[in-house]
């Protein structure tokens, strides 16, 4: 058995959310269609979840959307994409079995990823969700897909996945050590956004059902199978290990949740609203961060380093810092190449 997986070839893809084609209504439209008919982004049964998308979210977001693509997007196109392929060509210098990309949504697919490393002869696949933590509508729908395209379309190939990393030493030192590096010299605040989901999500990816949602059941849980699932632990914990490496005291840090959709309760705080809320609180000077993304997008560049900033200095800031996400620095594809090492090297023990 171990001599017939030492004999197979071994390829690696590298998943992320994925961008429309272009900053065009129709293009932007297309994509946002995928993205939010995905049942576990909008978790309503088909006929209701059609008749928000289709009949009301897509009636109306799509130009606003392409508007705000437009001030991000580069010579490169999407910033998303741009920074998976630089990523894909640094660690495809440092390992010596091919690397390709997949986005969830859009091109390059899932199934464009798998069927490029299987042209090339690979049977054995180590699939990285490029998310921290685990959220059903990433880690989960990504997994997912990859198992229904391997199913109908790549039955004889065997697939491993990277878990959710929030919590492995590695990533909490390179995440520590690149914020050290842009951190401003006065700060009065170092935030933590994390993109929200719905509160809904938290309860239904739980297997112990045990999280409520407040500290003492969510943010200090000992329960395994809770911690294993629950994006807002997850996101707390990340915030909470940079700032023990960074020696910051906690009283200087703050978690919230952006990027809010539709009329549900998402998780709390939110970040516009905490930006609206904190220079009244004494906190002029602002460096703020956004662990939930490895690449920076849309979100970032758009929503927290313009918008964002705008919010703050409004309501009285007077220093916004962004600092940017991990992208393509030497210290993080180090980290993606031992998080795929370790898949790889599980093929072995079959
Ligand atoms: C990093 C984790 C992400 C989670 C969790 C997530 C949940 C989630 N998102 C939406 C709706 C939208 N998200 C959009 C953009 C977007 N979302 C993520 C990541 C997560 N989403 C990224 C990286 C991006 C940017 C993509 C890019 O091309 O740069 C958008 C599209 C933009 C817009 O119109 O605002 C939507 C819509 C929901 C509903 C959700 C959880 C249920
Ligand atoms: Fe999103
Ligand atoms: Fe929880």
């Amino acid at each position: 058995m171990q001599k017939e997986s030492l004999k197979s070839k071994k390829g690696i893809l590298l998943v992320n959310l994925g961008s429309p084609k272009s900053t065009s209504v129709p293009d932007v439209k297309e994509y946002l269609d995928e993205f939010l008919m995905d049942e576990r982004v909008i978790d309503y049964r088909w006929i209701f979840r059609a008749l928000l998308v289709r009949g009301i979210i897509l009636r109306t977001r799509p130009p606003k959307s392409a508007e705000a693509y437009k001030t991000v997007w580069t010579d490169e196109g999407s910033p998303l994409i741009a920074i998976t392929e630089k990523i894909q060509k640094k660690l495809q210098k440092l390992v010596d079995v091919p690397v390709e990309i997949g986005m969830r949504y859009a091109e390059p697919s899932i199934e464009t990823g798998i069927r490029k490393l299987v042209e090339q002869g690979i049977s054995e696949i180590v699939l990285f969700p490029l998310y921290p933590q685990y959220a059903m509508s990433t880690t989960e729908t990504v997994i997912e897909k990859a198992e229904e395209v391997r199913k109908a379309k790549f039955p004889n190939i065997k697939i491993n996945y990277v878990q959710p990393f929030y919590n492995r030493d590695i990533y909490i030192n390179c995440l520590a050590e690149s914020i050290k590096e842009k951190l401003p010299e006065n700060f009065d605040a170092l935030q933590f956004s994390y993109h929200g989901v719905p509160e809904r999500h938290i309860y239904k990816t739980d297997p112990s059902n045990t999280c409520k949602i407040d500290d003492s059941n969510c943010i200090n849980s000992q329960v395994e199978s809770h911690n294993a699932r629950c994006y807002r632990h997850q996101c707390f914990k990340t915030s909470e290990a940079v700032i023990e490496k960074l020696g910051i005291p906690k009283e200087k840090a703050i978690v919230s949740f952006q990027s809010r959709l539709g009329k549900d309760k998402w998780i709390e705080p939110y970040t516009d609203e905490t930006l609206e809320t904190i220079p009244s609180k004494g906190v002029k000077n602002l460096a703020i961060v956004c662990p939930a993304f490895v690449s920076d997008c849309l979100e970032t560049l758009e929503e927290i380093s313009v918008e964002g900033k705008e919010e703050f200095l409004h309501a009285g800031g007077e220093n916004f810092h962004y600092i940017p996400c991990l992208n393509d620095e030497d210290r993080w594809i180090d980290v993606v190449k031992i998080l795929c090492e370790e898949r790889l090297n599980d093929f072995y023990l079959v």
